[in-house]
């Protein structure tokens, strides 16, 4: 099977995720001359529901719609963000990752309407942020902060804090670049200072296992760097077996001599209780480094912390 003439691309239809795909189409405009794109925009679940995200079978709320239209062959390529592509199972059965784009920033950034950064909200200020890897980090070092629930897509929460249902917002630098909302950023937050999920500001291509002529093709958009850091936080995730209720943040990192390193937490969602783990790849692979952070924490009780959190 030859490639499409048309690569038809499916993903979410948010502001998010097809401004995602634009660039997802220009990179493969200029990679194969010639070739047309189409987009198929898909409402999945998780942008539907609005509650608590395990009320509805959380894992692969934002990616199921869009891999159920790829294999039924409604379209060639679905574009995820890895950050919200389950790693404790599988890729859906005959499908796989033909290319990660080169990485964004993976930064989270305190959106405040008085521009104040963290250190400076006042005691009681309602961080809006439904995930429990932000308010576990937040927990630990502003206790004074009040996190409220807060879901739907970026541009929804930035209204929902217009409207004075919170006081701030954590988000993802890379979103808010991306529907060209860097305007409301208070203050980006240094890694150390929030530790960002496991494969923040990666895009990737997915295809049908079978088309290997266009995954071929494809590939050429991939970033070996950036493949190698999303293989060992994702092999990191996969061995720790977390769920959508699991303070769980890392990131792996190129230096410039290029060795990967990862550096993973594991907390409870008091934020009271923070398990690190820091390590070089040396001669392993990134997969091996994954696997070999992952038992670093299990051996300092992640398994506990993990299995005793409601889910
Ligand atoms: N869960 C939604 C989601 N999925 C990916 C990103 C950010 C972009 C990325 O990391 O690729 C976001 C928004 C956010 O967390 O603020």
């Amino acid at each position: 099977m030859p490639i499409p003439a048309t690569i038809r691309i499916v993903s979410r239809d948010s502001p998010m995720a097809l401004a995602q795909v634009e660039r997802v189409r220009a990179e493969l405009t200029a990679a194969l001359p010639g070739v047309r794109t189409e987009v198929v925009p898909v409402r999945t679940t998780g942008d539907k529901w609005l509650g608590d995200l395990s009320k509805v079978e959380g894992k692969g709320a934002f990616t199921k719609e869009v891999d159920a239209a790829l294999l039924a062959g409604e379209a060639d390529v679905a574009v995820h963000c890895v950050k919200d592509v389950p790693a404790d199972r599988p890729l859906p059965a005959g499908t796989v990752f033909a290319a990660f784009l080169r990485r964004d920033d993976i930064r989270d950034a305190l959106v405040h309407p008085g521009g104040l950064t963290l250190d400076e909200l006042p005691p009681g200020t309602r961080v809006g942020t439904s995930s429990v890897r932000r308010a576990a980090q937040l927990a630990a070092t502003h206790p004074h902060l009040r996190c409220v629930p807060m879901r739907g897509n970026a541009n929804r929460r930035l209204r929902k804090l217009a409207d004075g249902e919170a006081d701030a917002l954590l988000l993802a630098l890379s979103g808010l670049e991306r529907i060209g909302r860097t305007d409301v950023i208070g203050e980006v937050l240094s890694p150390e200072a929030m530790m960002p999920p496991i494969g923040a500001g990666i895009l990737a291509l997915q295809c049908r296992e079978d088309d290997t002529p266009l995954i071929e093709a494809v590939s050429a958009l991939g970033h070996p760097g950036t493949h190698r850091e999303a293989t060992a936080e994702r092999m990191f995730l996969h061995v720790l077996q977390g769920h959508c209720n699991s303070p769980i943040a890392g990131y792996a990192r190129e230096d410039h001599g290029g060795e990967l390193s990862l550096r993973a937490c594991v907390f409870t969602p008091d934020g009271k209780t923070r398990l690190n783990a820091h390590e070089w790849a040396g001669r392993l692979d990134p997969a091996t480094l994954g696997t070999s952070v992952a038992v670093a924490l299990l051996r300092q009780g992640a398994r506990e912390i993990i299995d005793g959190i409601p889910h």
